[in-house]
């Protein structure tokens, strides 16, 4: 289990930097282990850095939504917003935030997304229901289009965008929307996978007004009933969610070269969960969906194709 830290900050870093990325290195091992080989791909420096953020990322997760989260209370997340700050301002409080610190330091970057993250999860303590998709939205993007925006200042865009001479003085294209459009479409996708486990746990992320439009009832949800209007709903958010995907994907070619691949592997072997569900016919409540992992690392010459001619 992913803990947070009793002890106060300290001056003395209480690991080495090296040791700090090795512990972050193998989380992401653990918790992400087809992700983990993509980012092995990335450059010696982005690599570890990117392994510090995906730390954070599945530390901050956790107090929500893992074994813990039970005794996750709004303080808890105050506590983890101060220790952020700490991180901030250069001061590491535990083991993990060693790397992180230094992270920050090679890769400058603002401290809004990491707050907004926390936001969400804080969402998720008080938050059961949405009502329509802009709530949905800000909730995605909270807990994972903010993955993106930390993800890219690590990967950097490629500087050699504008070949054109009289493009040549012009600043390259930084993806932004893109790459929240891959954290939202992750995050759908999520959503859409799980729908039977956070009904269990009294959670519904499809929006009431979604429900209402396809005339499916929250009861009929908790019972897991699949009939023709729960297809047409899934359907009808599987659309939307493709919609994201595809907006993602057009900003991938402005990544650095070597952050390419690792972004397409992840975007197709999350879109995967999707065809599954349509393969299952829609039913996600009868098992979880799930892509094995001779599937997921079928699709990697397909994504460094993509990363070499898109
Ligand atoms: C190269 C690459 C994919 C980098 C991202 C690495 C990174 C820092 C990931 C952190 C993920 C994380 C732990 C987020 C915390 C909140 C959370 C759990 C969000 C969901 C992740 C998947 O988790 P999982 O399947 O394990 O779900 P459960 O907790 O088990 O329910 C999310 C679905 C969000 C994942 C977000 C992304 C894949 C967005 C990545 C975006 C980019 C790398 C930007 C790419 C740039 C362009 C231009 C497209
Ligand atoms: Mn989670």
């Amino acid at each position: 289990m992913l803990q947070l830290s009793d002890s106060p900050p300290r001056m003395k870093p209480p690991v080495s930097v090296d040791e700090s990325y090795q512990l972050c290195r193998q989380i992401t091992a653990k918790y992400a282990k087809t992700f983990y080989l993509g980012t092995l791909l990335m450059s010696k420096a982005k690599r570890p850095a990117i392994w510090a953020i995906y730390a954070w990322c599945r530390r901050t997760d956790e107090l929500v939504d893992g074994p813990a989260a039970a005794i996750t209370t709004p303080e808890t997340l105050d506590k983890w917003e101060q220790q952020l700050e700490s991180i901030f301002a250069g001061r590491p409080v535990d083991k993990f935030d060693v790397a992180l610190v230094d992270t920050l330091q090679r890769f400058p970057m603002d401290i809004q997304p990491f707050r907004d993250m926390i936001a969400g999860q804080r969402m998720d303590l008080h938050r059961s229901r949405y009502q329509n998709f802009d709530e949905l939205y800000l909730y995605c993007y909270r807990v994972a289009g903010t993955v993106g925006l930390m993800s890219t200042a690590v990967m950097g865009v490629d500087t050699k965008q504008n070949t054109a001479p009289w493009n040549r003085n012009q600043p390259p294209y930084v993806p932004t929307e893109e790459a929240i459009a891959l954290g939202i479409a992750s995050q759908l996708t999520n959503i859409l996978r799980d729908v039977h486990e956070d009904a269990r746990r009294g959670r519904i992320y499809i929006p009431l007004e979604d429900l209402a439009r396809f005339n499916y009832t929250e009861q009929d949800l908790f019972k897991g009933v699949v009939d023709e209007r729960w297809r047409s709903l899934m359907r009808f958010l599987i659309a939307r969610t493709r919609q994201f995907y595809q907006k993602a994907e057009k900003g991938i070619s402005y990544l650095c070269p070597d952050a390419r691949l690792p972004v397409w592997a992840a975007l197709m072997q999350y879109s995967q969960i999707l065809e599954k569900i349509e393969h299952n016919d829609y039913n996600v409540f009868s098992q979880r969906v799930y892509v094995p992992q001779w599937q997921k690392i079928r699709s990697i010459p397909l994504a460094w194709l993509r990363s070499q001619v898109l």
